[in-house]
């Protein structure tokens, strides 16, 4: 069963210099236990994708289609209704911990406040609970540590508190933006173990840049370029075999294989190029593909846009 099927979603935003046209119909479901990672450049729509799910876009954006959360359309819900289940069903971590920590209040009491909203606990066994997920995200001496401010943790610190402050409600769904930005190596690879642990519990979708994440923490992998999925594949199966041009340029231009990067740059979401997004940059385009916009086509378990296959 689907815990969230995305159809058709559009998500315009209005500026100055006219329509960015962030996300471009996009169709995308996780089933109930999965971890579906969701990866592509800088600017692809990645995180603009994930607010869409969490309703949290501003309030002047163009959005059409339709996100299915256990079966209720989320965008046909009352913003208080919404509210209750983020946080409560769906937890959120987001990119960049410094802005999602509160600099004025102890780490303790942040992570103590979900669980008193939404389990409707009295104050101090939320704390009591709040120490408890500080243990659980590996923070030594969590009892001491909750009682410290932001400032007073490091990086990694921050982000395992944001992490705990996600899964503190436990929520069925988590939604994590790029969990590991920004980490040094070692403390990089305890989030992922982290991650790893969390997710053989819950479903979750994982935006990231980073391939060891999505390769050792997702089941599936959807990669997207300039608004649009262009491949979605088994993890097992995409790091061994990406079949779209762009995934495999992608692959190859990421640090851990070859630092090769794609010529070219990502192109304009006001004025993107016709018929295949990724023509003027691969090395495979034909005169079909600067013309006909493929589809996502499925053939052999394989999803895909791209002449290439069709
Ligand atoms: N509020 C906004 N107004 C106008 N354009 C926006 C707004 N928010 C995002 N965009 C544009 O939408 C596109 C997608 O942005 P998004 O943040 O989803 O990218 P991303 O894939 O998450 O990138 P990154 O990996 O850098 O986080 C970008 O071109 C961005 O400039
Ligand atoms: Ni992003």
């Amino acid at each position: 069963m689907n815990l969230l099927t995305i159809s058709s979603l559009y998500v315009d935003f209005p500026t100055d210099d006219g329509l960015v046209r962030a996300v471009n119909g996009v169709d995308l479901s996780i089933k109930m236990n999965e971890v579906l990672g969701l990866i592509g450049e800088s600017g692809c729509g990645k995180s603009v994708l994930g607010l869409s799910v969490m309703r949290l876009l501003q309030e002047d954006v163009i959005l059409k289609g339709e996100i299915l959360y256990c079966g209720k359309n989320l965008y046909s819900i009352e913003e208080d209704a919404m509210r209750k289940l983020r946080g409560k069903e769906i937890g959120v971590i987001l990119q960049n911990p410094g802005s999602s920590l509160n600099p004025g209040l102890t780490v303790g009491s942040q992570i103590a406040e979900p669980i008193m909203l939404h389990k409707k606990v009295k104050g101090s066994l939320a704390i009591e609970m709040a120490e408890k997920l500080l243990g659980l995200v590996k923070i030594k001496e969590p009892r001491k540590r909750a009682k410290n401010y932001p400032h007073q943790f490091s990086g990694g610190m921050k982000e395992r508190a944001v992490i705990a402050m996600g899964i503190a409600s436990e929520p069925r769904f988590i939604i994590a933006d790029e969990p590991t930005k920004g980490l040094d190596i070692t403390v990089k690879r305890k989030i992922v173990r982290l991650l790893r642990d969390i997710s053989e519990k819950n479903t979750m979708l994982i935006i990231t840049h980073d391939l060891e994440v999505a390769e050792k923490v997702c089941n599936r992998v959807a990669v997207m370029y300039a608004g649009e999925l262009v491949e979605i594949a088994p993890a097992a199966l995409i790091f061994k075999n990406p079949l779209h041009p762009y995934t495999r340029g992608f692959f190859n231009s990421l640090p851990a294989r070859g630092l090769k990067p794609i010529k070219g740059s990502s192109p304009s979401l006001i004025d993107p190029p016709k018929g295949c997004r990724f023509h003027p940059r691969c090395s495979y385009c034909s005169d079909r593909c600067k013309t006909e916009h493929p589809l996502m086509l499925e053939k052999n378990g394989r999803t895909v846009r791209c002449f290439l296959y069709a």
